[in-house]
């Protein structure tokens, strides 16, 4: 190999760690009514009295969790002066622990030292509850209660005691409250309704961005994460156009004004200019495909390859029963069974929808009947790299 040397780069980017997931802004932009709601709902912490239990749902990237640390720092800060009140805020991120058990002891585990942390095993449940309301009562004062992603946890006892645990009797000595979020629009729905009247007893929705809140949130990573005007006019305009028809999500417009940089340091630019910004979305779309795909059943996986075998051979767009029978083929030499016909339509159908192939439907007139032509919407390269697990077990 040739001698490979890296030297250091900095036309384009100031702190390009500033476009990243984990990096907080000082400020929240774009979100002045959620704010405005959400900090209404806390206004009982610093007055002293019993906080509300908060619930806050709306789609991923959205800015539920930021809004939250906002807050929450703000409310810390502003509490500290005030000799009467004792504030304490926990937070945890239920993605993994998938029941209520798990939850009370990530809690009692957060509350209590190092040295004295309990095991996820081994103790029933209601043992699991006091160890958290004693931890709750020895620290007293108010605590908040942060529980992201709630919908991760699977059944309800831990929300139906948590909030009610002071008017319970449970715990005496804390004030407590709980902040519930959810990505899940149809998680509050399927609560019952004596979980939802205490767990959602101030509930705060937030929208997706539009493309004017999406280029506040942009400007305000532009002015960290870039020298000084190097993104060319309608840079920001167009990821924050495009970050709201894809999905209104913050982060995935982060993503895009960071891949469009990156795109334009590789090509050693000076300014990251609109072309790069459409390429960049080529590729995170590409990038998207191909773990979608990877993420696809097994048998979804043998009827996308049967497409991609007829467009290796130039044979598409290529209609169902001929599919059909290529998938047919690829499982049998995979060693299972194929499903049936109409489960290979459904696939169809749903790889139509994710748009990794487009579907026609012809009619052939009186008596002709309707058949359909499918071809492949994506590159094939990237169609194999997505397949590439599959591909690697094919004999
Ligand atoms: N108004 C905003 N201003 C600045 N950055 C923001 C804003 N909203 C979101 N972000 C950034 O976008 C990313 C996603 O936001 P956040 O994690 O708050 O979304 P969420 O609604 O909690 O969704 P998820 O559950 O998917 O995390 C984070 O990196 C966050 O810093």
């Amino acid at each position: 190999m040739t001698d490979i040397t890296f030297s250091p780069t900095s036309a384009i980017f100031e702190r390009r760690e500033a476009l990243l997931e984990e990096w907080t802004p000082d400020e929240l932009v774009g979100r002045d009514e959620e704010l405005e709601r959400f900090h209404a709902a806390l206004q009982p912490v610093i007055n002293g009295e019993s906080p509300s239990n908060i619930f806050l749902y709306g789609k991923s990237g959205v800015g539920k969790t930021a809004a939250t640390r906002y807050l929450l720092q703000a409310l810390e800060r502003d509490a500290e002066p005030v000799p009467e009140l004792d504030l304490h805020t926990i937070e945890i991120n239920c993605d993994g622990l998938n029941s209520s058990y798990q939850v009370a002891v990530a809690l009692v585990n957060e509350l209590r030292d190092p040295a004295d942390q309990i095991s996820n095993t081994g103790y029933p449940q209601a043992s699991v509850y006091q160890f958290l309301f004693d931890e709750l009562d020895r620290v007293g004062g108010t605590v908040l209660i942060v529980l992201d992603e709630v919908d991760h946890i699977r059944d309800d006892s831990l929300l139906y005691k948590l909030p009610r645990a002071r008017s319970n009797g449970d715990v005496t000595d804390a004030k407590l409250g709980v902040i519930g979020i959810s990505n899940d629009l149809d998680f509050r729905n399927q609560l019952s309704s004596k979980v939802r009247s205490s767990l959602c007893e101030k509930e705060v929705s937030f929208s997706a961005y539009d493309a004017r809140e999406l280029q506040l949130v942009l400007q305000q990573r532009e002015a960290v994460a870039f020298r000084d005007d190097v993104l060319d006019d309608g840079v920001v305009e167009m990821c924050a156009a495009y970050g709201a028809k894809d999905s209104g999500d913050a982060r995935q417009a982060l993503d895009l004004l960071l891949e469009a940089g990156d795109l334009a340091r590789e090509n050693n630019g000076e300014l990251v200019t609109e072309s790069h910004v459409r390429r960049a979305r080529q590729r995170l779309q590409t990038d998207q495909v191909v773990e979608g795909i990877r993420n696809y059943s097994n048998h979804g996986q043998f009827v996308l390859y049967a497409v991609t075998l007829l467009a290796e051979r130039g044979d598409t767009p290529a209609r169902t029963k001929d599919i059909l029978s290529a998938y047919e083929r690829v499982a049998i030499e995979e060693g299972v069974d194929p499903v049936s016909e109409r489960s290979v339509r459904d696939y169809l159908g749903e790889l139509d929808q994710l748009g990794i192939i487009s579907s026609t439907e012809y009619n052939r007139g009186k008596g002709g009947g309707k058949y359909k032509e499918h071809e492949l919407e994506q590159s094939i390269s990237s169609v194999k790299t997505g397949l590439s697990e599959l591909l690697e077990t094919t004999p």
